[in-house]
């Protein structure tokens, strides 16, 4: 199959490793004679532009017709960290489009490349782009947020509560510009934590999985996952997979210090499952509500303290990639 690779490159992902990604594979484009086009996304939701443009006159979906026909197949290729993922496929969200898209890491959490087991080294994954024969089918989970009237999809996780303050916190501080310039980053995130850990108070839930039906009086941090990874890295939800159309939800709830700490030591072991307060449910179908106003996070987008009227499901996506090498 012959393809012509359409680059979208977020330089700015993981405080400048998109650019450094970057000049280390277009130049393997050119040496292995592949057809390519660079596209460089120049401002917040540049990306999402560019996505656009080229779902309305480049793009196509991956049909018996389209992979006989399309010679070379139109592949999107996104360089940039999990938030470049989310902006582009939920332009093509928006847009009512399916296109097969590949993927190079270059955040600076990368849970996405976790998460579906794709190399985090961007020369490796690249190996992993170019060797696939076929695509893989993934499952994205898709939100309908009927307070604020909201849609779209995610590629990690939607969380309501901590998770989403500590976000929100980090994403309106200028230590974070500052740290950045330093390849500090993630030193934001737990200044962030200690700031917002001891204000975030416990609130009420009604959890609606398939069927059933839980509310939780004090719920602290509640994270809807596709697969285990949140945060950079910890695996808040073990058992999740990225190939079942199914959505793992978990919830904290806020209890005294003592019992979260061992919560988070039993985090690092992947055993959190064994405390009372850690709940955890597998569905095909989630509906969270939360009367009281709290902040939202997509992929580590925040969203302003709103109430949550919440439903999830998943949606297949189409990746290029061979996750056997
Ligand atoms: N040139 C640019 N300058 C600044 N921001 C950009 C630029 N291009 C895209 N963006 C924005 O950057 C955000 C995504 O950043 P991304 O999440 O990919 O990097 P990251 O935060 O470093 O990685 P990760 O989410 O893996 O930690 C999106 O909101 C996107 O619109």
């Amino acid at each position: 199959m012959k393809f012509h690779y359409y680059l979208l490159i977020n330089q700015a992902a993981g405080s400048g490793s998109g650019k450094k990604v970057a000049d280390k594979i277009i130049p393997l484009f050119a040496e292995k004679n592949l057809t390519y086009s660079v596209y460089y996304s120049k401002w917040k939701g540049h990306d999402a532009q560019i996505a656009e443009e080229l779902a309305e006159d480049t793009l196509k979906e991956w049909t018996e017709e389209t992979r006989e026909q399309e010679a070379p197949f139109p592949l999107l290729v996104i360089v940039g960290g999990d938030g470049t993922l989310h902006q582009v496929l939920n332009t093509f969200h928006q847009l009512k489009v399916n296109f097969p898209v590949a993927y190079i890491p270059a955040g600076s959490g990368n849970d996405f490349a976790r998460g579906i087991g794709l190399s985090r080294n961007a020369v490796k994954a690249l190996e992993n782009v170019l060797a696939a024969t076929e695509p893989q089918e993934i499952n994205l989970l898709s939100y309908e947020e009927k307070i604020s009237d909201r849609q779209g999809v995610v590629v990690n996780n939607f969380g309501i509560g901590l998770d989403a303050a500590i976000v929100h916190a980090t994403n309106h501080s200028n230590a974070k510009t500052q740290l950045n310039k330093y390849k500090l980053g993630s030193l934001s995130y737990i200044f962030s934590i200690l700031r917002v850990f001891f204000v975030q108070k416990g609130f009420p839930i009604l959890v609606e999985t398939s069927g059933k039906q839980v509310s939780l009086e004090k719920a602290f941090l509640c994270t809807a996952t596709n697969h285990p990874y949140f945060g950079g890295g910890v695996a808040i939800a073990p058992t999740a997979d990225i190939a079942k159309p199914t959505i793992d939800f978990v919830v904290v709830e806020r209890i005294n210090l003592f019992k979260i700490l061992w919560i988070a030591l039993l985090l690092t072991q992947k055993k959190q499952l064994h405390s009372k307060n850690f709940h955890h449910f597998t569905t095909s179908k989630l509906r969270i509500v939360s009367t009281t106003s709290q902040y939202g996070q997509e992929d580590g987008e925040d969203t302003e303290k709103q109430p949550f009227d919440l439903q999830l499901s998943t949606k297949k996506q189409l990746f290029w990639c061979n996750l056997t090498l």
